[in-house]
């Protein structure tokens, strides 16, 4: 089986929703005329980082968002994973992915569990509680934010379960880009699995982005890389492959869970 992914390597206009709704909504637009059948979006992609604008920034329950990736998917027939947006609920605000199926039906909500101190996430946002694991387009997916990528058993949880696309959406600064591409390699190895990971392009107050989206094979191979553009790149996984890497190395029937803490 294949799969057409489109990542939506996109530039994030700080603290500016409505600009980035129509960014969002061109570059769906795009992915599907291109043939993808699930596009990726970057994290934070309604706010950027305007973390103490929340209070009227952030979007209510999601809805604006949830209304926007449902009817898009729906009106193109493609999955979306929809990177994360700053959301407000019950007073607090949170990192939030919405993953939307081809037929415009949420099938995941997750906020981000690990929150990244460095970028103030600590101050302003709740951390999430839950796991991301879902079927998009009949394949075992998880889906991760960014920072999340530092914390290989969380990737772990969901990897023992039988996942073959792990998605991470991510502001990741292209001072630790090196960083970046070596942890995505890392974690389609130990996890024998293809890694799409999507970074936004641009600049925020604070920080310089500089993309790299990546798709990394279950080898830990780059089978494409974004650069350092703002575009919408088409990628098609071979699923195949997956039993090629996991039936000679068999890493989760070999685990010892016992002596793990
Ligand atoms: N938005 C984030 O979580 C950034 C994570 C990051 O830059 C890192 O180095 O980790």
């Amino acid at each position: 089986m294949k799969l057409t992914i489109a990542l939506a390597q996109l530039s994030v206009a700080f603290a500016q929703p409505a600009t980035n709704f129509a960014r969002v909504a061109a570059a769906v637009e795009t992915a599907a005329l291109q043939g993808a059948s699930v596009v990726v979006l970057p994290e934070m992609w309604n706010t950027g980082y305007a973390l103490n604008q929340l209070a009227t920034l952030a979007d209510p329950a999601g809805q604006q968002t949830k209304q926007l990736l449902t009817t898009l998917a729906r009106q193109h027939q493609l999955g979306i994973v929809g990177g994360s947006v700053a959301t407000a609920r019950h007073g607090e605000f949170f990192n939030t992915s919405y993953v939307v199926d081809d037929t415009g039906r949420v099938i995941g909500t997750y906020d981000k569990v690990h929150l990244f101190g460095l970028m103030k996430e600590d101050q302003y946002l709740s951390a999430g509680k839950t796991t991301n694991r879902f079927e998009l387009q009949q394949v075992p997916s998880a889906g991760f934010i960014c920072y999340d990528l530092r914390f290989p058993e969380w990737m772990r949880t969901l990897g023992t379960t039988g996942v073959d696309v792990m998605y991470f959406v991510a502001q990741w600064p292209a001072t630790r880009i090196q960083q970046w591409r070596r942890l995505l390699q890392a974690r389609a190895i130990e996890n024998q699995c293809f890694v799409v990971g999507v970074n936004r392009v641009g600049d925020d107050p604070d920080n310089h982005y500089n993309g790299h989206s990546l798709v990394i094979d279950p080898l830990g191979e780059v089978i494409a890389d974004a650069g350092e553009a703002e575009q919408v790149q088409i990628v098609t996984l071979d699923l195949a492959q997956l039993q090629t890497v996991r039936g000679p190395i068999p890493v989760f029937a070999d685990r010892r869970p016992a002596l793990y803490r």
